[in-house]
């Protein structure tokens, strides 16, 4: 249907995944991780396609920066791929016994409600600072990974501010405090991002090399050959603090420090010609650009002993 192919409300992605959880009772469960600051539900789809038990788990986090659209947009296509392409698409298949996932369409609800209503660049979550009438804390600057050290600010007006101590907003809080409780079956975390076409492997809080970084760096070579050969699209990939910048307080990197080792961050479509605005008419191929990337990596995980 188009529905995948458009953006939407806030409000319809609420109805979305009420509908989704119903219309799927035994092979999807919307879970409650947390609310934001202005007390909207931040809702998780955990799917479930095979019952075998002590499945590992994929995590996937959409809409943490309100402005980035087609992060959302990504996660309700990958359900919707997911749910439809089962024992369908072999490799979906392959991976949908093997694997459960933890979806989390809009993590950043206030912003992205924002986004709709006020200001279509918003990036950051809506809670009030101290001392000044500036608003919001970047989340992805907001995790306890070399927090607020260079590349984050501690000025609440910035775009980049990192918050008055890590994991000071709900919104994160509630994402960390859901992988702290899940990192025994959770294997992989994802965050899904927009724009530059980048497949982000650990560390972008440090010049450090990840302990498993050639593996991590083959898995996204791998990917970005894949779109390369599907899609004539080029994505560049790498550790963050080499291909994009250095910067602190990420959650791919807080999640690989908890111990989830295949920690990675997608930044969609497109490389900057519409940006942040992609047009409704490029959510398809930036979607399937982005799975066939998780289906790449997920099936490397896979066959990992
Ligand atoms: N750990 C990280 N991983 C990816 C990024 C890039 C995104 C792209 Se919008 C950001 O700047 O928050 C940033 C960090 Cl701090
Ligand atoms: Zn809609
Ligand atoms: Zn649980
Ligand atoms: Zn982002
Ligand atoms: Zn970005």
């Amino acid at each position: 249907s188009t529905f995948y192919y458009r953006y939407h409300t806030l409000e319809d992605i609420y109805d979305w995944i009420n509908r989704t959880a119903n219309d799927y009772p035994d092979k999807v469960k919307a879970i409650l991780v947390g609310s934001s600051y202005e007390k909207r539900p931040l809702y998780a789809l955990k799917l479930s396609l095979n019952n075998r038990p002590n499945k590992k788990a994929m995590w996937i986090d959409c809409g943490i920066h309100a402005r980035e659209w087609i992060s959302p947009a990504f996660c309700l296509f990958f359900v919707h791929y997911s749910l439809s392409f089962y024992n369908v698409n072999t490799e979906m298949t392959q991976i949908l016994d093997n694997m459960d996932f933890y979806v989390l369409p809009v993590m950043n609800p206030d912003g992205y409600k924002y986004t709709w209503t006020n200001r279509r660049m918003w990036r950051k979550n809506r809670s009030p600072q101290k001392g000044t009438s500036c608003i919001g804390v970047d989340l992805n600057r907001n995790f306890d990974a070399n927090w607020c050290t260079t590349g984050a600010s501690s000025n609440p007006c910035d775009e980049t501010y990192c918050g008055s101590f890590p994991e000071s907003e709900p919104e994160s809080q509630a994402v960390a405090n859901f992988l702290r409780s899940h990192k025994e079956s959770i294997q992989i975390y994802l965050s899904i991002h927009s724009y530059s076409q980048m497949l982000i492997i650990p560390y972008s809080c440090s010049m450090d090399e990840a302990e498993n970084h050639s593996e991590l760096y083959e898995m996204v070579k791998t990917a970005a050959d894949e779109i390369r050969r599907y899609y004539r699209n080029t994505y560049t990939y790498g550790a963050g603090a080499h291909i994009i910048y250095l910067a602190p307080g990420g959650s791919d990197d807080w999640a690989y420090n908890l111990g989830i080792k295949y920690s990675f961050t997608f930044e969609l479509q497109d490389r900057g010609r519409y940006g942040f605005l992609l047009p409704p008419s490029h959510i398809q191929g930036a979607c399937n650009e982005a799975l066939l990337a998780v289906k790449t990596i997920v099936l490397k995980v896979m066959e990992k002993p």
